[in-house]
């Protein structure tokens, strides 16, 4: 099957296509989506910092307008990327999340991190460069590990304190530098509820635009220790029976792709499939 999205770098120069308008209230929509006719949206009064060129979608091409804050279109409103990931089709979601990881980090590399100077989008490579330093800054990309650690028929979900109330997730924690993806996720799971691992495997990753993890997805059997939560950041955490489970994460992301697996290996059911 082919994909009906795929990312290109796009000449802005060039007329015509889709275009999607993203500024800090969210992407802005309408009873059609939240894809415009391209030249209708430029002459729309939006206060554009940037735009880029970012892919196809179904072969048409898609750019985004970065703007510098949100204004009112008639018949439109604006809604952050969570409720198009919970809500939306889920190409669509996809072609959001590509936009914002983009949006985001030009947005926040207009400068040269090195010498402070203005730097300029490079035609046809999704760089900023800064021409005196000769330095390229590529879109930022976050490694998170995350994990669903197991002991028989339990499985280890905790809460964090920014949660929906009731709902319990695995854990999870960004790569510091000198870490393996092992090494990350043995950390995690010890500072955040003072549990030992073993036999760690890997399940799969999926990209969490929010703003820019590549969240990589484990198993873990427990190994030793006592849940003891970590203060601040762990509100509660326990051992839940797969006959028994709390309020568990959104449907698409891979933190209920883990236990969904899990549970379904355990009970001898079908295995779910981990949204792309
Ligand atoms: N897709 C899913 O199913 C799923 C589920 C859970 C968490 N997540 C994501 O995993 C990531 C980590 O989860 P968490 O709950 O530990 O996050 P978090 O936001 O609680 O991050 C923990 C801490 O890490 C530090 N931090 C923030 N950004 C960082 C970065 N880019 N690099 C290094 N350190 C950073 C900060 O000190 C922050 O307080 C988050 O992006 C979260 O949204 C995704
Ligand atoms: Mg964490
Ligand atoms: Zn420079």
């Amino acid at each position: 099957m082919t994909s009906r999205w795929t990312t290109a770098v796009l000449d802005t120069d060039q007329p015509g296509g889709w275009a999607v308008a993203r500024s800090p209230e969210g992407f802005l929509f309408d009873d059609n989506g939240a894809l415009f006719p391209r030249e209708w949206l430029k002459r729309q009064d939006l206060s554009i910092l940037a735009e880029h060129g970012i892919g196809h979608l179904d072969g048409e091409p898609v750019y985004l307008l970065e703007l510098r804050s949100h204004s009112d279109v008639p018949g439109c409103n604006w809604k952050g990327l969570r409720a198009f990931m919970l809500e939306g089709d889920h190409t669509v979601y996809k072609v959001l999340g590509y936009a914002a990881q983009i949006g985001t980090w030009a947005r926040e590399h207009r400068f040269c991190g090195n010498c402070g100077q203005a730097m300029i989008q490079v035609p046809r490579e999704r760089a900023m460069y800064c021409e005196p330093c000769d330095l390229r800054s590529y879109p930022r990309i976050s490694p998170s590990m995350i994990v669903l650690v197991t002991r028989g028929d339990e499985v280890l979900l905790a809460r964090s304190p920014r949660f929906v109330t009731g709902v319990y997730s695995t854990l999870a924690g960004f790569a510091e530098p000198g870490e393996s993806a092992e090494d990350c996720l043995i950390r995690e799971v010890r500072e955040e509820v003072q549990i030992e691992v073993k036999n760690i495997q890997y399940m799969g990753s999926q990209c969490w635009p929010f703003p820019h993890s590549m969240m990589l997805g484990f198993h873990a059997e427990y190994a030793g220790g006592e849940i003891v939560c970590q203060e601040d950041e762990i509100e509660d955490a326990q051992w839940f029976n797969v006959h028994e489970l709390p309020p568990l994460p959104a449907s698409r992301s891979i933190a209920r792709y883990l236990i969904d697996v899990y549970v379904a290996r355990r009970l001898g059911h079908a295995e779910p499939v981990l949204p792309g």
